[in-house]
């Protein structure tokens, strides 16, 4: 909607007002940090100065004690104060570049009549008033109000004030910004909840390595899920570029707002898949003005509890493994296998398990021994754990059993005392440790006791001192719980027999025990499968009650949510028992064995013990072009496909070669064509793909026209996207994206029947180009005839020389017309 020149000019004439405020502020505010700064300075270098230090006695010790604590508090209130001011200068600075980014004009109910002007509301990334504090210039984007500009269409609009009822009026205006450096670039008001104009540009903005905040253009469906604070468990599930990870971010943002007072980012816990993704989504905050939250990955959790005995193995690994099986019954088997062991009926049954020895039997115990002998037995483990009421809850009987053992050291340390070791120990003692034990007897008074002989008391307490330092490695052993032996009852219940296992499942009872052997030989070599860790971590902390507990996190989110396990979730619950969840995820992306074949979230509730639970579902895309998401989308039912936001593009292309050779000198002429335009993001299936395409482009990089430092290759480690080409597997493209993307090898020799999932995983990495290339002499994939022809369009693989004209034009966004110049099996019909 284009605005009048009377208005333009006031918009104008507003933003030199806000500016000139601004620079007033900032340059107060500078001022205010260079004192505050100094003030720090000089206290700290001037700490003692002032301070008499006098430790002659208790009195003068408490006096000194509490000056220092006086100066202390007084250094970290000035700290605190030079903090907040460099944050809100920081901020201000911020603002100078773009102050706000929409304006909504809204009259109160009752107030209609009575008030001649509606009262502008402009919104930004924090607020701003003025001096007397009597005007809000800016509102704070995550104030109650400004939610209306995220949520109504000029018309009858509300919002939720901190407390009270809802206060309902009208809209009259809705207004959106460009300002870049303090410049107004474009304005305009629109009639829909977020003005599609700004959204187009946003998204047909490059790629960067960092995801980027999407504040100015926040979706209403997205403002649902930043704001909702109620729940103890929202989920959400969404499409592939729906703005899962973008709004996660915005709610981390609100959150941080909101309880500005009661809470820090540090206490707010993302988990994410892998440290590339934690990389990328971790500029999104600062963007913001506000602290990055604790970002985890769940393997972390593992190999904390687990890595000092095991190495773990990861589910990337694990997915290689599946991948590099040549024996396809195996394979089958293992897939069979690593479903069921992330099954809720495997869930149920471990957690029994554990009820069941901890409350009756089963329990396993590793005995306590000392110097070779053993000094606590198995057996009277076992017997003192069940002689504790079996309605005992299982970490106060963790708790009574370290008790129960220590007395048992206690004494066996008096009975030690008298051994010969002991005595021969005596000779070999230090003098150093001999005068400790001295003075200690002399400062317990132990040689005014007329009955006693000194030198007699002397040795008494030598005993004492040898036995116990000798013991501290067995006292260790129980408070660190190492007398439960959680490898031989882990493989006691590996080797049980399944319940239910004949009717549900298509892998027969010998398969399985080949599998159990195979899962138990490799823990005694200490090595644990992916598809083990969680249960065994679960299992593990089960036995002990969940003693490891953080209990300051307020909120934990989880992206990639359809990747969780059951016992993954449950947890998660136990480890952060006040935390509110917010699970982000896409069942359409379930790319590994386990879940390959989930259809819903609907039991995560459950594995959450949530209270209450809210569910959300994203309906728009945004990541892709309508042509891509089209195709992409082409192979999920109907139903669940995601509505693509508007913005148009090239068809994806399908480059036939006719054999490997031939396929690499397509994709060589491919990217020198894009190279210096695009990031490509050239994804392979496998880890072993991935890493013998870098091989080969490394050696054309001179033909190819880019140096091979241009060339990167992600592996799990990976902690940043830094080349303009980047080759990678597909499960560790997962979250990110990027403007051109070529799916190498898209036959049907890499794809098989259950790759539908990662396929479409993949094809939505890519914003506005996707380009496939495959060898004709591989066939496509079963599924590929699922695609419909008009979806997308063919090219001969060609040779190198005539490979350049052979590619041009396919920048051109004119190339969807190019459609119907093919059928279904890509021969010409013009
Ligand atoms: N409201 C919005 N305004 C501008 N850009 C948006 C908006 N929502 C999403 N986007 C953009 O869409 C792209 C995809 O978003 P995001 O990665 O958050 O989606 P996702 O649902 O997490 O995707 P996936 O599940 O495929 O990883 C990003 O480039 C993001 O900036």
């Amino acid at each position: 909607m284009t605005m009048d020149q009377k208005a333009l000019q006031k918009e104008k004439e507003r933003l030199q007002e806000v500016m000139q405020l601004l620079v007033k502020q900032i340059d107060l505010l500078e001022q205010t940090t260079g004192i505050r700064g100094h003030e720090v300075r000089e206290l700290k270098t001037h700490f003692w100065d002032d301070m008499s230090v006098n430790l002659t006695n208790d009195t003068e010790t408490m006096e000194t004690f509490s000056s220092i604590q006086q100066e202390a508090r007084l250094l970290s209130e000035r700290e605190k104060s030079y903090r907040l001011a460099a944050e809100r200068l920081q901020m201000l600075v911020r603002l100078e570049q773009s102050p706000y980014f929409g304006r909504i004009d809204f009259v109160e109910e009752g107030e209609a009549e009575a008030e001649a002007e509606a009262e502008q509301i402009y919104i930004g990334l924090a607020s701003l008033m003025n001096e007397d504090g009597s005007r809000f210039y800016i509102y704070d984007w995550r104030a109650p109000i400004s939610s209306m500009f995220y949520d109504d269409s000029p018309g009858p609009a509300s919002y939720q004030p901190p407390e009270g009822a809802r206060i309902a009026g009208e809209m009259t205006l809705k207004r959106q910004y460009v300002i870049r450096e303090g410049e107004l670039q474009h304005v305009f008001d629109t009639d829909l909840t977020i003005g599609d104009s700004l959204l187009q540009q946003a998204l047909s903005d490059s790629s960067s390595e960092q995801m980027k905040s999407i504040v100015a253009t926040i979706q209403r469906e997205q403002n649902q899920m930043i704001r909702n604070d109620q729940v103890d468990v929202f989920i959400v599930q969404g499409g592939a570029g729906s703005g899962k990870t973008s709004a996660a971010l915005q709610r981390v943002a609100y959150l941080l707002y909101k309880h500005r007072n009661r809470m820090t980012a540090d206490q707010i816990v993302l988990f994410s898949p892998n440290p590339l993704f934690s990389q990328y989504v971790s500029h999104v905050l600062p963007e913001l003005g506000e602290a990055n939250m604790r970002q985890m990955i769940f393997q972390e959790l593992t190999e904390e509890a687990l890595g000092r005995f095991y190495t773990v193995e990861d589910l990337y690994d694990q997915t290689e493994r599946l991948y590099t099986s040549r024996n396809a019954d195996w394979k089958q088997a293992q897939k069979t296998a690593i479903q069921w062991k992330a099954s809720a009926a495997y869930f149920e049954w471990l957690d029994q398990y554990i009820r069941s020895c901890a409350e009756q039997a089963g329990m396993i115990f590793r005995p306590v021994t000392f110097r070779g002998r053993v000094l606590i037995t198995a057996e009277q483990m076992t017997e003192a754990y069940y002689g504790f009421p079996s309605d005992t809850p299982i970490d106060r009987k963790n708790v009574l059993m370290k008790k129960w053992l220590h007395k048992q050291l206690d004494q066996a340390e008096k009975e030690q005392r008298k051994k010969k070791w002991v005595q021969d120990a005596m000779e070999w003692v230090d003098d150093e440790v001999y005068q400790r034990v001295y003075q200690r007897v002399q400062k317990k008074g132990g040689f005014q006791a007329e009955s006693f002989d000194d030198d007699q008391q002397v040795r008494k307490e030598l005993k004492k001192w040898i036995v116990n330092s000798k013991f501290r490695k067995l006292r260790a052993f129980v408070d660190r719980d190492r007398f439960l032996d959680d490898e031989a009852m882990f493989l006691q219940f590996l080797r049980q027999r399944p319940p239910f296992w004949e009717d549900e499942n298509e892998i027969d009872l010998l398969r399985w025990n080949e599998m159990t052997e195979e899962s138990c030989r490799l823990i005694g070599e200490g090595r644990l499968l992916a598809e083990d860790a969680s249960p065994y971590l679960y299992m593990m902390e089960g036995l002990r009650g969940f003693s490891r507990v953080d209990g300051s996190i307020h909120y934990v989110l989880i992206d990639e949510a359809q990747d969780y396990t059951p016992f993954q979730y449950a947890y998660i619950r136990h480890r952060f028992p006040r935390a509110k969840l917010t699970i982000l995820g896409d069942i359409h992306q379930g790319i590994y064995a386990h879940n390959e074949s989930a259809d819903s979230f609907h039991t995560v509730p459950k594995w959450l013990h949530a209270q209450r639970d809210e569910r959300l579902s994203f309906k728009m895309s945004y990541r892709s072009t309508a042509p891509i998401l089209d195709f992409a989308q082409s192979l999920l039912p109907e139903e669940q496909r995601s509505i693509p936001f508007d913005r148009s593009g090239p068809m994806p292309v399908l480059i036939e070669a006719h054999d490997e050779d031939e396929a690499f000198d397509a994709l060589q002429a491919l990217v020198r064509e894009q190279v210096n335009s695009n990031r490509i993001g050239i994804i392979c299936k496998t880890m072993e793909n991935s890493r013998e395409l870098y091989q080969k482009l490394q050696q054309a990089a001179i033909q190819i026209g880019v140096e091979p430092e241009d060339i990167q290759l992600v592996v799990k480690d990976t902690q940043r996207l830094s080349g303009r080409m980047v080759v990678l597997p597909a499960y560790l493209s997962k979250g990110i994206e990027f403007e051109s993307v070529v799916l190498w090898q898209v036959d049907g020799g890499h794809y098989d029947e259950t790759d539908r999932r990662l396929f479409y995983m993949a094809a939505t990495r890519a914003m506005h180009q996707l380009q496939m290339i495959y060898a004709k002499s591989a066939g496509l994939p079963s599924w590929w005839n699922e695609i419909d022809s008009d979806l997308y369009t063919r090219a001969e693989g060609r040779s190198t020389e005539d490979r350049s004209s052979s590619f041009e034009g396919r920048n051109d966004e004119n190339q969807s017309s190019s459609r119907t110049a093919f059928d279904k099996r890509g021969d010409r019909v013009e």
